[in-house]
């Protein structure tokens, strides 16, 4: 992938890291079962990786996590580890902590490590979108069902209107000393990055994403994940040894 012509600030990722995986049900953590021979902890960041702009990928693990040490990918030059939080909020915010401590011009871009099917195609067209504004960007999907919003009892209250509505992604891209002082509140609701900055009273840009970029939190996303890793196969997204 060639550098990124837009973005003029360093670019750093980080990946929160440190869930357990409870929806998964599976026993240790879902980023470290095996998706075609690689943990999905492996293909997340090998993507990223893949991607030249990015300086350094910072994964927030949990404290005493056995298994991330014995990826290879955890020795990686590029890649450094931090200690991650009680919630995803929190194990972003040490993440970006650690960029800040490098650079406190940084640009960062936030990924699921849970989301291992990311293209870099998409990567380019979020940084390129995100550059635009210090507001950021996000990867996102216009949603294709008709949206119900339920009263207390689970019976319909409305129907919205579609057009307006998208299902966030990520990465999520936002200059990094915004995201952290965004995150600096009241963590309880946030359940992105956006949300963080949207509280702040900023506007990130919505990035059409693809569909294979899924994150995967139920057992049957597995099977899901595999297909779509096969069909990536296929067009000639293969994986890439380490650089
Ligand atoms: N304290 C936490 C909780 C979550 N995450 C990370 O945030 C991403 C998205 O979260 P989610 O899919 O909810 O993962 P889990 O928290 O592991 O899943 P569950 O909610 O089912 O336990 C994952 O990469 C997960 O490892 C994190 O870094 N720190
Ligand atoms: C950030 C995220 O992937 C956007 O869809 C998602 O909100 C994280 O999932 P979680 O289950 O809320 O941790």
């Amino acid at each position: 992938m060639t550098p990124s012509k837009t973005l003029n600030r360093p670019l750093y990722a980080v990946v929160p890291a440190a869930g357990v995986g409870a929806r998964m049900g599976a026993g240790l953590p879902k980023q470290y079962l095996s998706l075609d021979g690689r943990t999905v902890a492996e293909h997340t960041v090998t993507r990223l990786l893949a991607f030249a702009p990015i300086r350094r990928v910072v994964v927030a693990v949990a404290e005493g996590d056995p298994w991330w040490p014995q990826l290879s990918v955890a020795r990686h030059r590029r890649v450094r580890s931090v200690a991650g939080g009680a919630s995803r909020a929190d194990s972003v915010r040490a993440g970006v902590r650690a960029v800040l401590d490098e650079d406190a011009d940084a640009w960062v871009l936030v990924h699921d490590m849970a989301r291992p099917l990311v293209r870099l195609s998409d990567v380019q067209s979020l940084v390129t979108r995100g550059a635009e504004s210090d507001d950021g960007a996000i990867l996102a999907r216009p949603v294709t069902d008709t949206i119900k919003r339920a009263d207390a009892g689970n019976r319909i209250d409305a129907t919205l209107d579609r057009r307006h509505i998208w299902r966030a992604l990520t990465p999520q891209l936002f200059p990094a000393r915004a995201l952290y002082e965004a995150l600096a509140g009241d963590l309880s609701a946030i359940t992105d990055e956006a949300s963080a900055l949207e509280a702040a009273g900023r506007h990130p840009a919505l990035v059409e994403g693809r569909a294979d970029n899924i994150k995967i939190t139920l057992p049957e996303d597995l099977a899901l994940a595999r297909f779509y890793l096969a069909a990536q196969e296929e067009e000639g997204l293969a994986w890439r040894p380490l650089a």
